[in-house]
């Protein structure tokens, strides 16, 4: 038997130049203005290539725009017939990928894509160039469209004269606006996107005759001092950047090739609304949205700086996440970490205004950087019961540093810890109960000791047991009244004596509240999970004060029912005091318990008798 097989046919991709085109515009690229990048750094790219075998020729690169067309003629290497075929109408094929290392080192493509973004805003590419390869370099003009085909033809030499304005070696390329998108070629608008993308580059380039280069980046200015020289970075900062800088922090990593400024911002940030940072790309703008550039705790600073060895994204408008770049982060969050830590020696008063805005990140950062948390010590705030106070000061009024965790601890604990001459740490915004927890390892001879309500409870001072036996009546009323809110009723004596109860209550029970709350409102699935999770009932304590005149009057009420009032009062007051969130049963016992006082104040007179007209009487009347 023979086995015949079907003969193999070999085939090519066929690319949809549309489909492609659209996928850039849409999905790659942000905005059409890229196409002005993308050509200004294929003019550059060209002038560095020229220069590596011939580095005295001209570096110069000319835009012509009138609002219908753009032109650009660069001094660059040229291209001969066959690159033209192989470079520039070969899509992903790149001449600045060769050698990948040091193609990333002096070029700033790569992928071989960019040209494209030029269909974004135009039907046609035109290409003239004449190779600088030498003699028999013959001059060529390389028209494309967007339907996928191109043309290519040899010219003369008048003709590529006529073409670029100069027989020398180079390339122009030149766009007309495809119907639609002439705003992207109105002189205006070409010169600033110029500017934005290339007024750092090295060599001369000129929209329409007028020069956007020859300016240095701020940092490489000399100025005379220090000062002037801060001074100078804020003003560019603010011109970069669009707000006006708290400090500046100069990055100078030589081994990676960064230059530039971290720049402090003005106001309060939230750590999730980290800015983006200006990146320039071998001084070509890149973003000034990049992201991952510092650590995370720095989100009060953004840079605008200038780097070599970091690799851009396909789209050029983000920093590719690799070794390197987080390296880079490193190496600039060590250099923030030293600027604080010479700030504080050097400029107190400006390490002071910093961390009135940011003490946010710097506690991030001190939390995880031992000597950071060591040097800001001093210059970090924190609420206490004595205003707003930094650790070492506390640390300098007791050897026992007492904190809360949570804000509502603090606010409960608080008046009384006062008047018992206590200084206590509010320990529930973010980060600062952590940080007080570390305070033992850097100042060695502090202790840290948490305070909750039940420690608070502990150290109130106990009643004579005959005065409690006294109460006896009151407090058993007072307990039927407030067990089915889980809470205890205690009496202790305590200062201040204007506080005529406290409601304590710890984690646990609040815990407990919100799953027992939780249950009510749930279904019949979950509330059986729910009450399943229920093992004990913490509860939370209601403390009256005997040294309270008020208190103490409650306390010997005998009538049960204004007993009840009396203690509801109270427990309401004492949630107000500790301004604790209101569930909605003790919305309603605050209000039961103000409409039965004042229901006690102003009784209701018994109903008038008619008089004998029927009708009833009045003062008015009466007074007659
Ligand atoms: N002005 C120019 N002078 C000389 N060669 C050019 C010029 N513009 C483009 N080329 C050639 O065409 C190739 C493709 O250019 P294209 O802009 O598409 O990609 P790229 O610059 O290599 O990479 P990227 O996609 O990262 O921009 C380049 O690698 C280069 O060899």
């Amino acid at each position: 038997m023979t086995s015949e097989k079907t003969p193999t046919t070999s085939h090519a991709f066929q690319v949809d130049l549309h489909g492609l085109v659209d996928l850039l515009s849409q999905h790659l690229y942000a905005s059409p203005r890229v196409y002005v990048r993308e050509l200004l750094q294929n003019a550059v790219d060209a002038i560095t290539a020229r220069r590596a075998s011939d580095p005295t020729c001209p570096g110069t690169v000319g835009i012509t725009a009138d609002g219908t067309s753009i032109t650009l003629t660069d001094s660059g290497i040229g291209l001969t017939e066959p690159e033209v075929h192989r470079l520039l109408a070969t899509i992903g094929r790149s001449s600045k990928r060769n050698d990948l290392e040091s193609a990333r080192r002096d070029f700033l493509g790569q992928f071989g894509i960019g040209l494209l973004a030029c269909f974004v805003v135009a039907d046609t590419i035109r290409v003239v160039s004449r190779s600088a390869s030498g003699a028999g370099a013959e001059p060529v003009e390389w028209v494309a469209r967007a339907d996928g085909s191109y043309t290519v033809r040899q010219l003369t030499p008048a003709e590529y004269e006529s073409a670029t304005g100069t027989p020398a070696p180079g390339t122009t390329v030149r766009l007309d606006a495809r119907h639609g998108c002439e705003q992207w070629f109105v002189p205006d608008t070409v010169s600033g996107l110029a500017t934005e993308f290339g007024a750092l580059l090295p060599y001369a380039i000129a929209v329409n005759g007028d020069p956007i280069t020859g300016r240095p980046a701020p940092w490489e200015v000399e100025h005379s001092g220090p000062v002037s020289r801060r001074s100078a970075l804020v003003t560019a900062g603010q011109e970069a950047l669009g707000f006006t800088p708290l400090d500046c922090v100069e990055l100078d990593l030589p081994l990676v090739g960064i230059r530039g400024v971290a720049y402090v911002v003005p106001g309060q940030v939230s750590p999730a609304q980290r800015g983006g940072h200006r990146v320039y790309l071998k001084r070509m703008l890149l973003t000034d949205t990049a992201e991952g550039l510092l650590p995370d705790w720095a989100f009060f600073v953004r840079c605008v700086l200038d780097t070599d060895s970091l690799r851009p994204t396909a789209s050029r408008e983000a920093l590719y996440e690799d070794e390197t770049l987080s390296a880079v982060r490193e190496a600039l969050g060590e250099r923030i970490r030293q600027w604080l830590a010479q700030l504080a020696v050097d400029s107190p008063e400006r390490l002071r205004r910093l961390i009135g805005v940011h003490h946010l990140g710097v506690k991030a950062l001190a939390l995880h950087d031992e000597e950071v948390l060591r040097t800001m010590l001093p210059w970090l705030p924190f609420e206490t019961t004595d205003g707003e106070l930094s650790l070492d000061e506390v640390a300098r009024r007791t050897s026992t540093l007492h904190f809360t965790r949570t804000v509502d601890e603090f606010r409960q604990v608080s008046a009384v810890a006062t008047a018992q001459g206590m200084t206590v740490v509010n320990g529930g915004y973010t980060y600062d109960a952590d940080l007080v927890a570390r305070l033992p390892e850097i100042r060695p001879g502090i202790t840290v000791s948490e305070l909750d309500s039940n420690a608070v409870a502990v150290r109130l001072d106990t009643v004579d047991p005959a005065q409690e036996l006294a109460m006896a009546a009151f407090l058993s009323v007072a307990r039927g009244q407030l067990d089915p809110l889980d809470c205890d009723v205690a009496v202790r004596e305590f200062h201040p004596s204007s506080i005529p109860a406290l409601h304590l209550d710890d984690r646990a029970a609040r815990h407990e509240r919100r799953r027992a709350d939780a249950e009510v409102q749930a279904d019949e699935l979950w509330s059986g999970i729910l009450s399943s999770l229920h093992e004990t009932r913490p509860r939370s304590q209601l403390v009256l004060n005997h040294l309270n005149p008020l208190a103490r009057r409650v306390m010997e009420l005998t009538d049960p029912e204004l007993a009840g009032v009396a203690t509801e009062a109270l427990y309401g007051q004492a949630l107000l005091q500790a301004r604790r969130p209101l569930r909605p049963v003790d919305q309603a016992l605050v209000n039961r318990a103000f409409a039965g006082l004042l229901e006690r104040a102003a009784p209701g007179s018994p109903p008038n008798t008619p008089d004998s007209t029927g009708k009833p009487s009045t003062s008015e009347e009466g007074d007659r």
